[in-house]
């Protein structure tokens, strides 16, 4: 699916108005009424509203939602933020509209008039939406600090005010909601971390956008989903061998780090590798050899902490970095294994900060090839950025110049590819954040490297079926209590899922 910007979710409410064809005002009542019909699905039913308004369609549709709840006997109470101006013409319509019910209106055009907001009051945010040009300032910064002070339930339609749809409003005032509702797809801003504490929960619901425009539009932005990664799929062939499914390398482990290394190459056994041989030093033997027995184990010479790495160049891909610990000796290894394979290959944690170290590491690495960094390790490699989309921005231009994959990791993992293209992975949950959930994913996407799926493809689904089944698990037991082991054993269902 795609992520549009302004100007495009603009273009897609252009073209249904033009083609459905629908009158702007009955799209918006179409917004308005879904966002109603959410707030009593969803246990705000018999609720008082105090209702904030701007003069643009966003605050129309929050007066069109001030009158449905209005006439479903809900006791409402709308406060329109001046701006000198009549308003949009489907602002004005809705307010004439609004005018025949008993709903109470009031206008704030001081700070005198700041309204003192009652404790149980559900609050409506409809000051501004995605037509927002400028940083919120004046009366309409103090409004929105006033809401944030009030403690009480805030809901924003669209976007919480005074967030910029596609680009950082980091500094600026902004609404902080409970719960985002917002039209049909999603809006860059509710993917940045950033915005965390602004956006609260956002519901996508859909107003009938018509579905002819996505094929009409390119987007920079694409969201990982079940479809997507369903398309990707490959699926087994009947009268296939191992052979034909790759032979991977996981370079990892170390000691008091070996369980990194176990639960990568679990992973890497349940994404569906034909073989894997495990890398690791001569203390992790013992480990490897009884909790993966699927898996051959090569290691150095006993007592030597180090990793033999010798004819890397017979795997079909390689994956380096899990529980590697940090030690000197690590570049000296990249070095050697970025000489011996020249296949894409994946690259995590310690070896991303053996680059980090020796930036000339950077362009020895097989083109093509997958790195997946945290934002720590994203920033020592590549630099820090003044925020979120900075970083994206940076992601993206690292990835063109290098011809590289990376996978900068989060709630919604992003995936830069070396054409300029971007993917948000959709699915996963904060239950994922905690220590082993990366060396799986890299154990996932070095196994579907090995099967012959393209470096994007691999990281695509890889990153989608590592979401799903944290998913999978949490819903089985529950978000506090999923540790990293749980991502392996449900990633059979995640497969089955799709
Ligand atoms: N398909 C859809 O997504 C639909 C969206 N709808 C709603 O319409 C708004 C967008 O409406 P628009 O009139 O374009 O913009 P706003 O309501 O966000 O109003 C902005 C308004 O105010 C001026 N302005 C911009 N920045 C500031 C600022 N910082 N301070 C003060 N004033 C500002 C600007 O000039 C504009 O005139 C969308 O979010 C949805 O809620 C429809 O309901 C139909 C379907
Ligand atoms: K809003």
């Amino acid at each position: 699916m795609q992520i549009f910007a302004t100007e495009q979710i603009r273009a897609w409410d252009e073209y249904t108005i033009r083609h459905e064809p629908i009158a702007s005002v009955d799209l918006m009542e179409r917004a308005a009424t879904a966002c109603y019909e959410w707030l009593l699905q969803n246990n705000y039913k018999g609720r008082a509203f105090t209702i904030f308004c701007g003069k643009g369609n966003n605050g129309g549709d929050g007066l069109v939602i001030a009158r449905l709840l209005t006439q479903s006997r809900h006791t409402v109470t709308v406060y329109i933020l001046e701006f000198g101006h009549k308003g949009t013409v489907d602002f004005q319509l809705n307010l004439a509209r609004l005018h025949d019910t008993t709903a109470a209106i009031r206008f704030v055009s001081s700070e005198e008039m700041l309204p003192s907001i009652p404790a149980g009051d559900v609050v409506i945010d409809a000051l501004l939406g995605s037509g927002i040009n400028r940083p919120a300032d004046g009366l309409t910064a103090n409004l929105i600090q006033h809401i944030n002070n009030s403690h009480n339930n805030v809901i924003a339609i669209d976007i919480p005010s005074g967030l910029f749809v596609d680009q950082s409003a980091r500094g600026n005032r902004v609404i902080k909601a409970h719960h985002t509702l917002s039209f049909q797809c999603f809006k860059p801003a509710f993917l940045m971390p950033e915005n965390a504490d602004s956006i609260g929960e956002v519901h996508l619901l859909n107003i009938g956008l018509l579905p002819g425009f996505l094929s009409i539009q390119d987007s920079p932005f694409l969201l990982i989903d079940k479809a997507m990664a369903k398309q990707l799929l490959q699926p087994r062939k009947p009268f296939s061998h191992k052979g034909d499914y790759g032979h991977a390398a996981l370079i990892a482990g170390s000691y008091g780090m070996m369980g990194a290394a176990v639960l990568c190459a679990r992973a890497c056994l349940r994404s569906g590798v034909g073989k894997l041989t495990c890398h690791v030093p001569a203390v992790g033997y013992n480990i490897l050899q009884t909790a993966v027995p699927e898996a051959m184990c090569k290691t150095g010479p006993v007592n030597d902490p180090g990793h033999a790495v010798q004819e890397m160049d017979k795997y079909d891909t390689i994956g380096i970095g899990p529980g590697l610990g940090a030690h000197a000796s690590n570049i000296k290894l990249l070095y050697s294994i970025f000489e011996q394979n020249r296949r894409p290959m994946v690259i995590d944690a310690d070896g991303l900060n053996a680059i980090a170290q020796e930036k000339g590491l950077l362009n020895k690495i097989p083109l093509g090839s997958i790195l997946t960094p945290h934002p720590k390790e994203f920033e020592r490699l590549f630099g820090k950025t003044a925020n979120d989309y900075d970083r994206i921005q940076l992601a993206l231009q690292t990835a063109t110049d290098n011809d590289l994959y990376i996978v900068l990791k989060g709630r919604y993992t992003f995936i830069a590819s070396p054409d300029g293209k971007g993917y948000f992975n959709s699915s996963g949950n904060p239950g994922m954040a905690s220590g082993g959930t990366g060396d799986v994913l890299t154990g996932i996407i070095t196994g579907l490297l090995a099967q012959k799926y393209s470096p994007l493809h691999a990281a695509i689904m890889g990153v989608y079926l590592h979401g799903c089944a944290g998913d999978l698990a949490a819903a089985y037991a529950s978000q506090p209590s999923l540790i990293a082991s749980d991502l392996v054993d449900f990633l059979g269902q995640a497969y089955q899922s799709l």
